[in-house]
């Protein structure tokens, strides 16, 4: 391996409680606001085909309009309460706002940039009340922040010149300024995810980006902070140069997730998810696919199932409200939470054979195996194989009328479990009580007798 100065410092996930605790919380609410909220993926009649918050990029946006924006931001029906209310109720136990996307607009009244709320008609602080009103719920909140920064007149995205250096030195202080305000003025969050650090300026500078978060972990001791944000000294990013993972979670999954095990190390990660196909904040046009509740839950099992979280995000409307197709999801899959949420909570992968009907997902660090089954086989059977030396001492459904009988013992460690012929809409749950045991199939001969 090479001598690396600036690549990861730790072998292995962290082993504390608060890792251990954003571990158990398997489901977050993603939340992009801000300026772009406004325009709502449009201006001037024409629609802008990316994603709504990288409207100011788009050739047809001026962007001293864009950046005028400011001016009109007044979200007169914001109720932070009724958003942690939501939130509670869809079963989120973590939320990561957007603080300053790359646009450079803060939601939050900084002393470092004049180009924030306190600008604009609306004056008053938008993160404040929303922590306190998540926090209420007992939902943590992290902070999004992007490096990236369109506003900053010292923000490069490489360093060409001296002048450049120069420059981009000053920024780096505002940004080190910006972070320690955000934990002095919010100290009950738990952690800071980033964004924007993709550029050579950042790349290049991986002493800096590892200086900040040793810095921000002695400011504020257990902090989360994925890969996103650390560079190595050669430019590795999320994976160091030796292949180890930087951060304390793999921040990688953007709108696509894991297909197995092997594909996540045994590392934490979260995958961060849009409804549509590819807007973080409001558009007024949502086009191509909109993911049903079925597919969001579905992907929020399969990651509790390779051990890591799922992030779904929404983008609030300018006015401060939700559209009507995002708060529909949260009601539906707050209805699938209330009767499985037990399989999602502190559920990790089980280290069982992958079958085609669904996912197992073990309660860590107990012998309980919920499978949750997403695609019913025509035959009414569902295969359930054990590794060896585990049998099988007990099976239930989290709802009633799922399961016909007892499990049938077709083979070593092999059974079939048989579905009443109802037709499901929605993923449903069975619970295997296992136990490791020396002696094969022991388990439901027992029973059986
Ligand atoms: C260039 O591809 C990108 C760049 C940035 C993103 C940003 C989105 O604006 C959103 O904030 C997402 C979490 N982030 C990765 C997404 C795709």
């Amino acid at each position: 391996t090479l001598p690396l100065e600036h690549g990861a410092h730790r072998i292995g996930n962290r082993t504390d409680a608060d890792m251990a605790r954003w571990r158990s919380q398997r489901l977050g609410q993603f939340i992009h606001w801000g300026l772009y909220a406004i325009p709502g993926g449009e201006w001037k009649g024409k629609t802008y085909n990316g994603a709504a918050e990288w409207i100011r990029s788009w050739k047809e946006m001026p962007q001293q309009e864009y950046d005028n924006l400011y001016k009109q931001f007044n979200p007169v029906n914001y109720q932070p309460e009724e958003w942690a209310q939501q939130a509670n109720d869809m079963g989120a136990k973590y939320m990561i706002i957007t603080t300053k996307h790359h646009d450079g607009f803060c939601l939050w009244p900084s002393k470092y940039s004049k180009y924030s709320v306190a600008a604009s008609p609306w004056k008053k602080d938008i993160i404040g009340p929303m922590v306190d009103a998540y926090n209420k719920k007992g939902i943590d909140v992290y902070l999004y922040f992007s490096i990236i920064d369109w506003n900053q007149p010292d923000w490069r995205a490489a360093l060409k010149t001296p002048a450049d250096s120069i420059a981009y030195q000053r920024f780096k202080v505002f940004v080190k300024n910006q972070l320690t305000e955000l934990l002095q003025r919010y100290p009950t969050v738990k952690g800071f995810w980033f964004d924007g650090t993709w550029d050579d300026s950042w790349k290049n500078d991986g002493s800096f980006s590892d200086e900040l978060e040793q810095y921000l972990q002695r400011l504020h001791p257990g902090l989360i902070i994925g890969s996103r944000l650390r560079a190595d000294e050669k430019g590795a990013r999320h994976f160091d140069s030796n292949g180890r993972l930087m951060g304390d979670y793999e921040q990688g999954w953007e709108r696509k997730l894991p297909e197995k095990s092997a594909d996540v190390h045994g590392n934490d990660w979260e995958g961060v998810m849009t409804i549509p196909e590819n807007q973080w904040g409001y558009n007024a046009r949502w086009a191509g696919h909109i993911k049903s509740s079925n597919e969001l839950i579905e992907m929020l099992v399969k990651s509790a199932s390779l051990g890591g979280n799922f992030v779904i995000n929404f983008g609030p409307k300018s006015d401060g409200t939700f559209r009507t197709e995002e708060v529909q999801r949260m009601q539906e899959i707050s209805r699938w939470m209330k009767i499985n949420g037990s399989a999602i909570y502190g559920g990790t992968d089980a280290g069982f054979a992958k079958q085609d009907w669904g996912y197992y997902i073990r309660k860590s660090g107990t012998d309980s195996v919920y499978m949750v089954v997403c695609n019913v086989p025509v035959s009414g059977q569902l295969r359930v194989k054990l590794p060896a030396q585990t049998t099988l001492v007990n099976v239930t459904s989290l709802e009633k009328n799922i399961i016909s009988g007892t499990p049938e013992l077709i083979g070593k460690n092999e059974y079939f479990i048989h579905l009443d012929h109802k037709n499901q809409d929605a993923p449903f749950v069975i619970l295997l009580q296992t136990s490791k045991d020396s002696r094969d199939n022991s388990g439901f001969e027992k029973a059986k007798t």
